[in-house]
This record gives C-alpha cells, structure tokens and sequence, in this order.
C-alpha cells in the first residue's frame, strides 16, 4: 500500500531551559524528564499524523538554546516549514529575547519576508505557579509582531503541546503557494496485510 505523505520541517528556537527539548518529547514519545539535559547542537524526531486529512510527517528540530551553541544550531535553520519561538512563562528574559530568535532566525534560515512567514509562539512551563510574562503581554507581543499565533504550554503535563504543534501544521499548509515547494514521498504502510497486487513486478 502506498501513500503521499508531506514531510514538513518545524524548528524550536529560544532561550536554554525554557523546555524546547521537553516539549518535543512529550509530543513525539509522550514523556517527559524533569532532569534533561541541555541539548547541545540540535537534535530531530519525526511524527507522523493526519492533519485535516493530510499524511504529514512532522520532522521537529530542536537547537540549543544557549549562546555558546550559537554556531552550532544556525545551519540547521534553513528549509524550515515553521519556527516555534519558545519562552517560558516564568522566566522574562527568555521573553524579552524572542525579537533575537525571530531575527537570528530570519538571517540564518534566509527568509526574505519574516513578516508572512509562519511563526508560532509558545509560553511554556504554564504549570509553574510564579509567573513573570502574563499571557496579555505575550499576545500583544504577537499581535505587534506579524500576528503570529500564541499557545501557552506545559511539557510536564502536557497542556496545549499537541494543539500547537498541530497549529504550526496548520499555518503551512495553509499557505497559498505550497504546492510547488512540498516534498512528496511514497511511503510504505508496513502494517497492511493485503496481497502484493499481481500486476506488480
Ligand atoms: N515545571 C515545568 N518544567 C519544565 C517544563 N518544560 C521543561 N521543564 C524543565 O525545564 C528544564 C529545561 O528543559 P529543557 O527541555 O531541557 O529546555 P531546553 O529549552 O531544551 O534547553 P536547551 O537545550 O538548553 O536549549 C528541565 O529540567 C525540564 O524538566 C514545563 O512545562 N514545566
Ligand atoms: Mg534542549
């Protein structure tokens, strides 16, 4: 049995420790690490799902935040579908430093309009009882910075996360021109257990 299915490429960027790798996780593998790691360079998980009756296979790409992985996760940028801009509700600075990514980003990815260009902006750690970045700021944020969609997350107990990524889906194939740029691949449904078709080599 074979079947279209779109490959389309999302990048999570912003500061170290507001959750990117954890968000990632809990929506590929449905877990989540109260002790991970910070990621070094950048690291991909592939999901597939159906999206408005769309096969997509969701490739996630997840950077390092931290400034000292900078040279690292930049070449990574390019061909990205959707860029997830994440900040952590309990943490200001990594707010205040999503004009930073949204620039870092558009320079190294290469994008000649980030104004049209398909962000999504996540507030996780939404759990944490001491906020410092109220969700009005965040929205206004995003409605002065090109109307790009807000979601406020939680990897730990897993609020919201599925509902933007499915969003980030959403705002790509949403765009008008897409038809000439995706990427269609056969895949092979290893779980069908019909006859091979006896015209077939
Ligand atoms: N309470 C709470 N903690 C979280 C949440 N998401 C992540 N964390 C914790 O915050 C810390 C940092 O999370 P990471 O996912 O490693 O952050 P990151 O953005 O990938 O960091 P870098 O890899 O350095 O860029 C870890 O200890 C996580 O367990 C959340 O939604 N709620
Ligand atoms: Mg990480």
């Amino acid at each position: 049995m074979m079947s279209k299915t779109t490959l389309l490429k999302v990048i999570l960027l912003g500061d170290g420790g507001v959750g990117k790798s954890s968000l990632m996780n809990r929506y590929v593998t449905n877990k989540f690490d109260s002790h991970l790691f910070h990621t070094i360079g950048v690291e991909f998980l592939n999901k597939e799902l159906e999206v408005d009756g769309h096969l997509v296979t969701l490739q996630i790409w997840d950077t390092a935040g931290q400034e000292r992985f900078r040279s690292l996760r930049t070449p990574f940028y390019r061909g990205a579908d959707c860029c997830l801009l994440t900040f952590s509700v309990e943490d200001g600075q990594s707010f205040h430093n999503l004009s930073n990514w949204k620039k870092e980003f558009a320079y190294y990815a290469d994008v000649k309009d980030p104004d049209n260009f398909p962000f999504v902006v996540l507030g996780n750690k939404l759990d944490v009882p001491e906020r410092q970045v109220s969700g009005e700021d965040a929205r206004q944020w995003c409605r002065e910075n090109g109307g790009h969609p807000y979601f406020e997350t939680s990897a730990k107990d897993a609020t919201n996360v599925a509902s933007a990524f499915e969003e980030a889906i959403r705002r790509i194939l949403a765009l008008d021109d897409r038809a000439d740029h995706l990427i269609h691949t056969n895949t092979v449904d290893l779980q069908r257990k019909t006859p091979p078709d006896p015209a077939c080599c």
